[in-house]
Formats: C-alpha cells, sequence, structure tokens
C-alpha cells in the first residue's frame, strides 16, 4: 500500500476568536442555498447564486466582527494616504522593533492582571497547560492590581501598532481600493478583532510553545511578550518561532526565531504566516551544538528545560482592515451596503466553514482558492480532501475518477510547495498524493480497463523518487520545530518512517539507512523523562543483580537471558510503587475504559498507560522517576551488560542511556476470564523497541503471571522468570523473545522501560546498539516491501545485527517462498540461501520453535525441488538430510509444547509438522517412521480443537492416503527381505 497515514497531518486552522461569529458555527451562512448539489459543475445558475449568498454572507461576518469584536480597543485613524507612502519600509515576513512597545510598569501590570484572572477563574488549560484570557475579560475584572496598562496599550496600539503594520506591508491589498465602489466606504483602517493574553510553561514536561503552531485568524498578528517572574533569578525568555525562517536559519545554522524578545517587544507577522510563542534561555543562540546536526540539539533540551522552569506569558492580538464610513449608524445596522471582506478573509472564513462540509468540501475550498491565489493553505487542503476523498471507503467512483482526484491533489500540493515552501505538512502530503497515484495507476494496468494503462507497463522508480525527495524536504523542514521544541517528534518519526520505507523500495539502502538512524534517533529523543548523566559519581546504592542463564547443550557455553535483582535494594521502594499506582488508577477511572496506549497488544484483561503521560504535569512522579532512573536503572543496566559484553559481543552504548517508551502494564486475570479467554490476560511472544527492556513488578497479589522467556525452553525447569519481590525487577536486552505469562486471577501490575541510547559522533559506524535498533527497523519496514527489495534490506539487516536471531529467520521464510517452478539456478541458490538462513537462526536462537518449524519445512522443500529439478547431486545424503528433518521438526515440536504449557505459544500448526515429517521420511523410503509420525497427526489436531475445521478433514484424508501407500511398501519391504 503506498498510502501514507495521514495522522501526520492534522490540518488545522486556527478557530476564529470572534465572541459572536465563530467561524466554526453554521450560523453565518444561509443553509438553504449551500447544500444540495455536490459538484461544482452540475449546475451554474445554482452556484452563482450560491457563491454570491456565500460571500454576501462572509462578508456581513467579517463586517460584524470588526465592529462588534473587541470595542475596547480603538480602531486606527485613517493617515493621508501621502503619509502613509513616504513612511514605507516593505518586510518581507515580520517586524521586530527593537524597543519595547509596552513599559515594563504596562507589561507587569497585564501579567498580574492575566495571573489574578487565571487564579480565580481559570484560563481553559487547554490539556498542553496553555491558559487564555481575552484582554476584554482582563477589563471587566474587578480588583485588578494595576489597571494601568490599558492606557499603555491604547498608546501603543496608535502610536507604534498600527503605524507600523501599515508600514510594514504597504502593498497588502486589504489596504487598497479595489473598485470604485469601495471608495464610497472609505479607506479601510486596521482594526483588533482579538486580544488574548496567554501564558504557559512552569510544570513538567511543560510544551515549549505558548500559542498552537498553525496560520492565524485575520490579517496580521501582533505578539508582544509579557515577561515572566522568574526573568531576574532565571533568564527565560519569550521568542517567536517563526516557519518561513527555516530555510534561512539552516543556511547560517541558526535558530528560526525571531528574539529572544525583552519584555514588551512585539513581533507582528502576517497571519498567513505559521508562528508559535516559545520560551527560551536567554542564550539560546549561543548553545554550542555537537555538530551532528540532528534534532538531538541542545537548544532542544534547554528550551525544554526553560520552558519547565517558569510560567510565562504573551499578549497576542489579531488585526484585520475594517471600511470605515459604512459603520457610521447609531442602531448598528448599516446605512450603505455592507462593505466586501479584503480577500484573504473571505478565503480564509470560506475555508473554514469547508471543514465542516461534509460532502461539499471540495467545491468550497477550490471557492476559497479563487478568492486567494496566494493562500497556500487553500491548495493544502485541497489536495488533502481529493486524497481523503479517494480514501474514504463510501466514495463510489471507477479507477479514472480516483485517477483524476488524486492527480488533481499533486497539482494542488505542488502549487501548496511553491507558495510556502517552508511547511512540512505540505510535502508529507505531496508523498502521500503521489503514493495514492501511483496505486491508482498500478491497479489500472492491472485491472486493464483502459487501453492507455493496458498498454504500459509500469516503473515505479520516477514516482518512488519524487516520494523521496518529498518526504526528504517534509524531514528536514519538520526537524526544525522539533529542534526548538515547538512540535512534538511524532509527525518526524512518521515521515522519517516513510523515507526509510520509499529509499528501500528505491534499492537505495545507504540513503534508507541514513533516514532510520534519524527514525531511531526521534525514538531516543521522545521520552521527557531524564537521560543517564554519565559524568556523575555513583554515590547511591544500586540493587544487586544477578544474571539467568542457560547451557547450550552443543557447546556447553552458557547463555544471558536475563538479569534479575536480588537483595534487600530494589528498583522501587514501596512509596514509590503507591505513587506510580495511584498515579496510574487515577488515570484508568478518567479514561472509563477507552484506549490508553499507542500499542496494539492489548486483550481483553489488559490495559496499558504510557509513563510520560502520566508524569506530565505531574511533578512527583517525574522527579521520583527520574532519580530511579539515574540512581537505580542507568547504573544497573550499564554494570550488568558491560559484565556481559563478553558473551554477548555487544558493547554498552556509547551514549547516554535514555527512556524509548515506558508502559505501566495491568493484567487483569479476572477480567481476562469473564472474557473467556482461555490464557488469562497475557501478551504474546516479542521483541521490544529499543535496546534493554527494564520490567519491574509492583504488585504480587495474583495468580499467574510473570515473564516467559522463550530461551529458557530449552533447559529443563521453568521458563516464566518472576521478580524476586514487588519494586525488584527482570532486564533483558529487547531483541530475547518473551512473552506475558497469563494472569489468571487477580491483578498484576508491572513497569516496563524500555531504554535506548543518545546518538554520538561514533555510533554510526562502531556502535553496537545503535545497529540494534537499525536491523529491527529494517525489518518491521520489510512488511511493506515487495520480495525483491524485501530480500536485501532484511540481509542488510542481518549485517547490522547479527546477533537478532529473528532476522535471518524472515530472510529464510522469504527466501524460500518464491516461484517453485523457476528452475534457474539463480533460484536453486535462493532455496539453499532459505535454508541456511533458517539453519543459522536455529543456532542464534535454539529455543525459537518457529525457526525449526520452518527450517525443517525448508530442507523438505529444497529435496522435493532438487529431485523435480534434476539436483539430486547437489544435495546432502538421504540420511543427514533425514536427521535434520527430524532433528528440525521435533525440535519444534517439543519446544512449541513447552511454550504452550506455560501459555504463550507460537500457535505453530503441530499437526503439519508432523504430515511433514511423515512425508519426508516417506520420500527417503524410511517407512515405519513414516507411519509413527502420520499416527500422530489425529491426536494432535484433537489436541488443538480443530478437528472439525475444513483443513483438518482435508489433512487426514491426506494422512490416510500417505498412510496407505507406506503400509503396502513396507509389508513389501518385509517379504522382500524374508524371501532373500
Ligand atoms: O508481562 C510481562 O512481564 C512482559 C511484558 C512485556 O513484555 C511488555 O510489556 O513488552
Ligand atoms: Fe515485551
Amino acid at each position: 500500500m503506498f498510502v501514507l497515514r495521514s495522522r501526520y497531518l492534522r490540518i488545522r486552522s486556527r478557530r476564529h476568536r470572534g465572541r459572536h461569529v465563530g467561524c466554526g458555527t453554521h450560523s453565518f451562512l444561509p443553509h438553504a442555498r449551500v447544500d444540495g448539489s455536490t459538484e461544482l459543475e452540475s449546475s451554474s445558475t445554482h452556484i452563482e447564486f450560491s457563491y454570491a449568498a456565500i460571500l454576501k454572507a462572509i462578508d456581513e461576518s467579517h463586517y460584524n466582527e470588526t465592529i462588534q469584536s473587541c470595542p475596547y480597543l480603538q480602531a486606527e485613524i485613517p493617515a493621508t494616504r501621502d503619509g502613509d507612502a513616504r513612511n514605507e519600509v516593505h518586510v518581507e515576513s515580520y517586524r521586530s522593533p527593537a524597543t519595547p512597545v509596552l513599559s515594563d510598569d504596562a507589561v507587569r501590570g497585564l501579567r498580574l492582571a492575566a495571573q489574578k484572572y487565571f487564579k480565580e477563574k481559570g484560563g481553559g488549560n487547554n490539556g498542553v497547560g496553555v491558559d487564555r484570557v481575552s484582554v476584554g475579560d482582563l477589563l471587566a475584572m474587578d480588583g485588578d492590581p494595576e489597571p494601568g496598562w490599558k492606557t499603555s496599550l491604547d498608546a501603543a496600539m496608535m502610536q507604534v501598532i498600527y503605524p507600523s503594520v501599515r508600514s510594514g506591508w504597504p502593498h497588502n491589498d486589504a489596504f487598497s481600493f479595489t473598485k470604485d465602489s469601495d471608495a464610497a466606504h472609505g479607506i479601510p483602517v486596521l482594526t483588533v478583532t482579538s486580544a488574548s493574553v496567554f501564558a504557559g510553561g512552569g510544570f513538567p514536561s511543560a510544551k515549549a510553545a505558548m500559542t498552537t503552531f498553525e496560520r492565524d485568524a485575520g490579517l496580521f498578528v501582533v505578539h508582544i511578550d509579557l515577561g515572566n517572574d522568574n526573568h531576574a533569578e532565571t533568564p527565560v525568555m519569550g521568542a517567536l518561532y517563526m516557519e518561513s525562517l527555516v530555510d534561512e536559519c539552516k543556511m547560517k545554522s541558526d535558530l528560526p526565531i525571531v528574539g529572544p524578545l525583552l519584555p514588551g517587544q512585539m513581533v507582528v507577522h502576517q497571519s498567513m504566516q505559521r508562528t508559535a510563542a516559545i520560551m527560551v534561555p536567554s542564550n539560546v543562540h549561543h548553545l554550542k551544538e555537537n555538530g551532528l546536526s540532528t534534532v538531538d540539539s541542545l537548544s532542544r533540551t534547554h528550551i525544554l528545560r526553560a520552558a519547565e522552569y517558569t510560567r510565562h506569558y504573551a499578549l497576542r492580538l489579531i488585526l484585520t482592515t475594517k471600511n470605515i464610513i459604512g459603520f457610521e449608524t447609531s442602531d448598528g445596522v448599516p446605512k450603505v451596503a455592507i462593505p466586501e471582506a479584503p480577500s484573504e478573509e473571505r478565503s480564509y472564513r470560506l475555508r473554514n466553514y469547508a471543514r465542516f462540509c461534509r460532502d461539499d468540501r471540495v467545491r468550497y475550498l477550490t471557492l476559497a482558492g479563487l478568492l486567494d491565489f496566494d493562500d497556500y493553505e487553500n491548495h493544502l487542503w485541497l489536495g488533502y480532501d481529493y486524497i481523503a476523498r479517494v480514501d474514504n471507503p463510501e466514495y463510489q467512483c471507477d479507477l479514472l475518477q480516483r485517477l483524476s482526484d488524486v492527480n488533481r491533489a499533486v497539482f494542488h500540493l505542488e502549487k501548496a510547495a511553491a507558495l510556502c515552501p517552508t511547511d512540512s505538512r505540505i510535502y508529507f502530503q505531496l508523498a502521500t498524493a503521489i503514493g495514492a497515484k501511483m496505486d491508482c495507476e498500478k491497479r489500472l494496468i492491472l485491472e486493464g480497463d483502459d487501453d492507455h494503462y493496458h498498454a504500459t507497463r509500469s516503473d515505479e522508480a520516477p514516482g518512488l523518487k519524487r516520494m523521496a525527495e518529498a518526504l526528504k524536504r517534509s524531514a528536514d523542514l519538520e526537524s526544525a520545530p522539533v529542534k526548538v521544541g515547538v512540535n512534538g517528534i511524532e509527525d518526524l518519526a512518521i515521515c522519517l518512517n516513510a523515507l526509510s520505507e520509499t529509499h528501500c523500495k528505491l534499492g537505495e539502502f545507504g540513503k534508507a539507512l541514513n533516514a532510520l538512524d534519524r527514525w531511531a534517533e526521534c525514538g531516543s529523543i521522545r521520552s521527557a523523562l531524564a537521560l543517564e548523566d554519565t559524568n556523575s559519581i555513583q554515590m547511591h546504592k544500586t540493587p544487586r543483580y544477578e544474571w539467568i542463564q542457560v547451557t547450550d547443550k552443543r557447546d556447553g557455553q552458557n547463555r544471558n537471558v536475563a538479569v534479575r535483582t536480588v537483595g534487600d535494594v530494589p528498583v522501587f521502594e514501596p512509596e514509590d510503587i503507591a505513587l506510580l499506582r495511584a498515579a496510574a488508577d487515577n488515570r484508568f477511572a478518567l479514561a472509563a475504559g477507552m484506549q490508553t496506549s499507542r500499542y496494539t497488544m492489548q486483550y481483553e484483561g489488559n490495559s496499558e498507560l504510557h509513563l510520560d503521560d502520566l508524569c506530565a504535569g505531574d511533578l512527583l512522579l517525574k522527579s521520583m522517576m527520574n532519580r530511579v532512573l539515574q540512581e537505580k536503572v542507568y547504573p544497573l543496566v550499564r554494570t550488568a551488560f558491560a559484565e556481559a559484553k563478553d558473551l554477548d559481543g555487544d558493547e554498552p552504548p556509547l551514549g547516554s542511556l535514555c527512556v524509548y517508551d515506558s508502559i505501566f502494564v495491568r493484567y487483569n486475570g479476572d477480567k481476562a476470564k469473564a472474557a473467556g479467554r482461555r490464557r488469562g490476560a497475557s501478551q504474546p511472544l516479542h521483541q521490544d523497541g529499543g535496546i534493554y527492556s527494564v520490567n519491574i513488578a509492583l504488585n504480587s497479589a495474583h495468580e499467574g503471571g510473570g515473564t516467559f522467556f522463550e530461551a529458557l525452553t530449552v533447559v529443563d525447569g521453568t521458563n516464566i522468570l518472576r521478580p524476586t519481590a514487588p519494586g525488584h525487577a527482570i532486564i533483558h536486552k529487547t531483541t530475547q523473545r518473551h512473552a506475558g505469562a497469563p494472569t489468571t486471577s487477580g491483578v498484576r501490575d508491572i513497569l516496563v522501560i524500555f531504554l535506548t541510547a543518545r546518538r554520538t559522533i561514533k555510533s554510526d559506524n562502531v556502535e553496537n546498539t545503535w545497529r540494534i535498533e537499525r536491523a529491527m527497523r529494517l525489518q518491521s519496514i520489510g512488511k511493506e516491501l515487495n520480495r525483491d527489495k524485501l530480500i536485501p534490506s532484511l540481509r542488510l539487516a542481518r549485517d547490522n545485527d547479527p546477533t537478532n536471531s529473528e532476522i535471518p529467520y524472515w530472510l529464510g521464510v522469504h527466501l524460500i517462498q518464491g516461484d517453485m517452478n523457476d528452475e534457474t539456478d539463480e533460484r536453486w541458490t535462493e532455496i539453499s540461501q532459505g535454508v541456511e538462513s533458517l539453519k543459522l537462526s536455529t543456532l542464534l536462537n535454539p529455543a525459537d520453535a518457529r525457526a525449526h518449524y520452518h527450517l525443517g519445512m525448508a530442507i523438505s522443500t529444497r529435496h522435493k525441488y532438487a529431485m523435480r529439478t534434476k539436483r539430486a547431486h547437489l544435495l546432502p545424503p538421504a540420511k543427514e538430510a533425514g536427521e535434520s528433518v527430524i532433528n528440525a521438526l521435533e525440535s519444534a515440536i517439543r519446544l512449541e509444547r513447552k511454550c504452550a504449557e506455560a501459555g504463550c505459544e507460537n500457535g505453530i500448526n503441530l499437526s503439519a509438522a508432523f504430515l511433514a515429517l511423515g512425508d519426508f521420511m516417506t520420500r527417503l523410503k524410511s517407512f515405519d517412521k513414516a507411519i509413527m509420525y502420520l499416527n500422530q497427526v489425529e491426536g494432535t489436531i484433537r489436541e488443538s480443537g480443530d478437528i472439525d475445521k475444513e483443513w483438518a478433514q482435508s489433512m487426514l484424508e491426506e494422512v490416510s492416503s500417505i498412510l496407505d501407500y507406506c503400509k503396502s511398501e513396507a509389508s513389501e519391504k518385509m517379504e522382500h527381505s524374508l524371501i532373500r
């Protein structure tokens, strides 16, 4: 599938803040007129009429807003046009006056007023810790401590703010007459439609941004910094992240921010520019980066720290223009016709309206595009909507129509990119559209319902190349807001995942690795929890530990499975556990059964929470976790795995250990039982993400449960490990296959921390741990690749992490699964390599039942293929082959049964293994053995409860016919030997 997940782009446009006319409401549009036809072409007269009606409504809405929204802030007093012309200072993207526009007193007064308001009435705290209050509400508040700020603000409006906007963009359409009739409405003047104070930061895991990073309403945004209460102590300052500066700053290796700003200092920009108000340390431009030019930057770390440190304030005014003459009425009813809103406003409002239309979105967006050719968001939305339409399962149309839709999507997104070359969303959507287009073309060729496409052989490379280019640009752009903490890493990670995948599809593996490393780096900076401080001298008591090992029967060597903490120093003290579980209880109660995790391994009876979500805003929990990580977890992991180095061949990471993700898992055995889950509350066999998994027990009041380790199935005794007591841990490499053993009654709570490491300059070439992640990610991308690219990428994965048994396992499986009618030498080599790869997998992990199973099947397949293609002479001797098949399949059966006993089976079809054994022994004319194996098929099917299934019946028929053959051959053989 080529269509990328659209989750990456949550296109939003800021809701209009106007109190009377929300663009979120339909109230300003004549309902009866706008629904009806769904296609622009369907009825031109009808459209003409609707179009006019819509514009009229929009003009009215804009007009109302300009006179009603912020009556407490005076509009601009028009100067003579000559006067303006003399002051023209055309600026590109923003104006940032050197001297503050508000005095220190006014800044403090406004901040104090907002603080009082938030304390008494709250500020909405919209889920990301940002409070907001309108200036109108501040003015209406009783007991403003220092109300003098209003006079200062009024003066600034007239003397600095309005003149500065007008002289900054003198050629803006909104300032000029377009038609003669407009002259009747007078000169357009600037006015304020929204004035708000924002506050953000000052708590654990606070976001760097105080305002959402998106296009604003109106025509101009005036941002005035209001400082914070701790400025003197710690110089945390305000700044404005400005998307349009990205390219320019990259060249100068600077940050795309305007600031740091002094309290009272102002930045003005067009609303169309995407910006976000952020908090930064005053030395943000002088931080010495580590030279990796990656997102894991010092500036990001320091900006996020600044945001946590203090609550910062800013004033934001939204400006537009209005025509003064038309409004001069006593009763609010205009005497003359309502003036046209500026075209940018018309387009913005129409676009916002389109968001709420289910059927007509494309049509309204097209109209919005006609109103303002320059507004890239119209094209972005159009492109996005054309793809969304094609993605919608309810959209009934033929492939050619689909192709035409995705072509339009590509057209609009390219247009958007030309108008705004710094918006990462556009390039991501462009890549999505190109992918969708390729998908359509492929289907047209397959279905052959068009002569043109029927004739064309598809060559995907050019399309994939364009996708890669767009994704690369998107990732490069997206890195900028990530680097300053304005955006989280989620979207960038998705983009880099797609980029790696596209490079793999092109066979560009070097570039794929580069993108993969950047993607992995995202994982290493995702968590807001502390990273390992490698400089600190350990003064704390770390838990003691022991290694759980198995002895390999073949070479007598010990293999490490996991570390278990022992003794009287646990990872978590009882009070730490209590704190964590209480936070989880709260969150589960809040979620009321809704999904609380990003992961999919969840069944009835299991629930999960991300520790980062729990810690956000919870100072106590976060600092407890940071302490435990720093004092216990990191030193423990580093020491234990450094000790294991000789045995495992893995260097501990060079860079600081850090949290890749951490989840609180609650297994409810009783719930699972009630839901009829035979296995209780459990997790299937898997590998984790990151490098190390730390699994900490939080209670003991349950039956069953524990971590099942596949590696332990090769030795006698238990294969489920449990920490020695609540608060203690089991730690293993993430590549060690394991499962959550069924909790059969009661509740089992654990905290699993997946650790990875920060990248260092050396990581690229020498670091094992970094390569472990590469290999895992290559393997996960493999699911999206065709066989011809899948096989080389699995080989690459194997080269990067030669110890991960999962990779040669999949490589073997895919090498075997090719065309059995292809009799070339190349195919023979593939099959032989497939067998070798599976053999390697069983050597690396002798406990993997699946690998043994597929190895047995593969040897048998190779045998059949060789016989058929006259290559019998290339096969190993029959006895040896027989032994290896028996060995492999019997191991598979034995191991799978052990897994099943623990409730953690792989789900291998054991009856098929017996059948394969019987079949192979028959081919080797070893009839007694064949009969012995075939006789076990029926019982095994019964055991699995599948006897009534159709496949079971046909398998039994096959068994019975081979059995008949074997029996007659066996008795003939017997006769033969008697005669002799
Ligand atoms: O239940 C357990 O101990 C295993 C948990 C686990 O493997 C996981 O959450 O990834
Ligand atoms: Fe796990």
